[in-house]
């Protein structure tokens, strides 16, 4: 079983709402709401790896003292066992907007969920509902 490394964030507002965002149509998991993030590409720190999806997906900066480990996700798909570390992050520079097309929101993690996420994902929920 082949072992994927995905590093993703919680990006959380002065509200204490943290930020989803919707998978495209076209990839896997297509319409389910996430945490932005993604893979570690071979030879690239975790931290720096989601500092540059970030970036990408969301246009926004942040420095790695700003990236604090809340907990993991380990999950079997079907095609591959996700190891996912989430991060939580409270200051960026910048301004959160979707720079993909995908739809992104700031939710209460108490009405996560309201959202349908990955699988992997709704473990990691009530550890969000802890921090807040
Ligand atoms: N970013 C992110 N990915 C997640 C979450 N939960 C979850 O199961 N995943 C899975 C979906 C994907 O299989 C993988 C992330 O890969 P990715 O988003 O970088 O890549 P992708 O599958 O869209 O494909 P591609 O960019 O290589 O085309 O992790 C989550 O909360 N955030």
């Amino acid at each position: 079983m082949k072992l994927l490394l995905v590093a993703a964030c919680a990006l959380l507002d002065v509200d204490n709402r943290v930020l989803i965002a919707q998978r495209p149509d076209g990839k896997a998991m297509a319409g389910l709401w996430e945490f932005p993030g993604g893979k570690v590409e071979a030879g690239e720190r975790p931290e720096d790896a989601l500092i540059r999806e970030l970036a990408e997906e969301l246009g926004i900066t942040v420095k790695k003292e700003c990236l604090a480990p809340l907990t993991f996700a380990s999950h079997a798909y079907e095609e591959f066992h996700l190891l996912m570390p989430l991060y939580v992050c409270r200051r960026w520079s910048g301004t959160v907007a979707g720079q993909e097309g995908q739809a992104i929101k700031w939710v209460r993690p108490v009405r996560l969920r309201d959202y349908p996420m990955p699988a992997a994902d709704e473990p990691l929920v009530p550890h969000l509902m802890d921090l807040v």
